[in-house]
């Protein structure tokens, strides 16, 4: 997968160097592209934004500039764009099984009130162009939402995560665990500060194992998202409702 991201503090994305995306583009999994987008503003001063029309606080990215560096990254190709934007679609782990499937994405990340609307418009003619949230709080601009993107895409992608199963496991993820968030997890040792790990785990007996987990992932979804547990199918609420 070729990753293009194009963003006035191109340094944010250092973390993308360290970890699973760092070995994935060792191994060039992973293509990762960062463009700093004051390289296409040719004034002296490099300007990217200006004041809104229509009045307001603040200053809003220039559309010349987005559309020069856009034109240039993409060169004719047609990458799936995403746009971070506090009014986005929710990204979800289903928007990340979509975007892992993607052979080439751009993000493009705005900063100061936001990028002019009509960059979108001219994209969405030739682009897929998805406007996207990553929670309803408000950041100053969309590097932060792209690390988390590129992370959650990136370890999505074969041979990035050392246990593929991990992902099949994932709180959210199609399957087994839709709608579901993950139970706890323990490791050595079986004491620690008088605390036991739940003894069903000491047991070797799979299928209990995989029972308590099931239910402890229930419970935590119950406790801690009620919205999630609302679209559990009846049955297994019911079913495990006895034991909670
Ligand atoms: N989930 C999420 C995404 C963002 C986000 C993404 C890109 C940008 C570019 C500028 N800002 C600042 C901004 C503040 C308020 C209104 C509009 C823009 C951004 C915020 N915040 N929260």
């Amino acid at each position: 997968m070729r990753l293009d991201i194009i963003s006035i503090f191109p340094e944010y994305f250092a973390p993308l160097d360290v970890s699973l995306i760092g070995k994935a583009r060792e191994r060039g999994t992973l293509d990762v592209r960062v463009h700093q987008l004051r390289d296409w503003a040719h004034d002296v001063h490099k300007t990217v934004d200006d004041t809104p029309y229509g009045g307001g606080p603040g200053m809003v990215m220039k559309p010349e500039v987005w559309g020069e560096a856009i034109d240039d990254v993409i060169e004719g190709g047609s990458p799936r764009m995403v746009v971070p934007t506090p009014s986005g679609r929710p990204f979800t782990q289903e928007l990340a099984q979509e975007l892992a499937q993607e052979p080439w994405l751009l993000f493009a990340c705005g900063r100061y009130e936001g990028i002019d609307s009509r960059v979108m418009e001219e994209y969405s003619g030739r682009l897929r162009v998805d406007e996207v949230s990553i929670g309803d709080y408000v950041l100053a601009g969309g590097e932060v939402a792209v690390l988390v993107m590129v992370e959650a895409v990136g370890r999505l992608l074969p041979g990035v995560l050392g246990n593929a199963q991990s992902a099949v496991d994932d709180s959210f993820a199609p399957g087994a665990m839709r709608n579901l968030v993950e139970g706890p997890v323990y490791t050595k040792p079986p004491l620690w500060r008088g605390h036991e790990v739940p003894a069903v785990l000491l047991s070797g007996h799979h299928g209990n194992v995989a029972r308590w987990r099931r239910d402890e992932a229930i419970r935590r979804t119950v406790r801690n998202r009620p919205e999630l547990a609302a679209a559990l199918d009846p049955a297994t609420l019911d079913k495990h409702d006895r034991k909670l």
